[in-house]
């Protein structure tokens, strides 16, 4: 299944240029998408009109699953959740809305790594934790479109490695996943394709895999396993106490280490893909920005 935006524009306030300006994409399922972009240039609308929170002025939207009545899955920043509710009641509130037993709402808490605190408040929680609680009731009801606007924010290393393990269980199952993030290593080590927006427009979309300088540098627990996994596929690797060097893509290695049970705990990416794509919007921006 492809969704689809097409031709999509959004409107500004008053004079403001638009927020979405002409924006085309298809997005498949069982790919993660990585957005990225400058500060106000248009990711969180763009998240927006994929949602159905605001119609675009112009242009089509296409096979969501909301235009179905299928659930979506959504992190929009700040947590909408009631602060005095505890961690179980707000799953099987949740799980309510959207039709699901109270025991998957107690898997989902194991799930997302809350289960020891469950009758905690929302109030109570520290920042990583309400992060890891929006991404639970976001994925009860197993939707398959996922949106996370800034999942990262609050999230401690592990918090972020757990993510990657989320993000990448998401592919599997065949969702399609976009996640905006300004953590471009991070992000880098999750996505399929990077989605560049500059000012309200989709400047290029580019599959990570088909321009990651190869090669990457994963730490796991048990390194022998990885690399003999490798060596099953073919694939060239290293190994330096738990880091593994391999000759590949992060996303492929991780995938491949998630699938034989590894825990990942830090993945580096010696391309640096998005930093450098990043790089060449933020100064195009910076000169038409001079230019005026
Ligand atoms: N609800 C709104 N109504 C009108 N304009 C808005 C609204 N929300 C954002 N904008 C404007 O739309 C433009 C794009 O903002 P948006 O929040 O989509 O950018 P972003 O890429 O997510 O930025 P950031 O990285 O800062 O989160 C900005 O000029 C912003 O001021």
């Amino acid at each position: 299944m492809v969704l689809e935006l097409q031709s999509v524009w959004l409107r500004g306030r008053g004079r403001a240029r638009p927020r979405i300006h002409d924006a085309s994409i298809q997005l498949e399922a069982g790919r993660v998408y990585g957005l990225i972009g400058p500060n106000g240039a248009g990711k969180s609308s763009l998240l927006a009109v994929l949602a159905g929170l605001v119609r675009p002025d112009r242009g089509t939207v296409r096979d969501v699953p909301w235009q179905r009545g299928e659930p979506i899955g959504a992190v929009f920043g700040d947590v909408d959740m009631h602060r005095g509710r505890t961690v179980r009641e707000t799953l099987l509130l949740r799980s309510r809305l959207v039709g699901r037993t109270p025991d998957e709402a107690e898997s989902m808490a194991v799930r997302v790594g809350l289960g020891a605190v469950l009758r905690r408040r929302v109030a109570a929680l520290s920042l990583g934790m309400r992060m890891r609680l929006s991404i639970g009731v976001a994925l009860l009801g197993s939707p398959m479109l996922v949106l996370l606007d800034e999942p990262m924010n609050g999230l401690d290393p592990d918090g972020i490695a757990w993510m990657r393990g989320v993000v990448s269980d998401l592919r599997q199952a065949g969702a399609t996943v976009v996640v905006s993030s300004h953590l471009l290593g991070e992000l880098e080590t999750m996505i399929d394709d990077a989605i560049i927006v500059s000012r309200g427009e989709i400047v290029c979309v580019e599959s990570i895999a088909d321009t990651a300088a190869r090669g990457c540098d994963i730490e796991v627990d048990e390194p022998a396993r990885l690399l003999a996994a490798m060596s099953d596929r073919g694939v060239p690797a290293t190994m330096r106490g738990r880091v593994v060097h391999v000759e590949g893509t992060a996303p492929d290695t991780v995938r491949v280490a998630v699938s034989i049970g590894l825990d990942v705990t830090r993945v580096g990416v010696s391309g640096r893909v998005l930093e450098s794509l990043y790089g060449e919007v933020a100064s195009a921006e910076f000169e038409s920005e001079g230019a005026r």
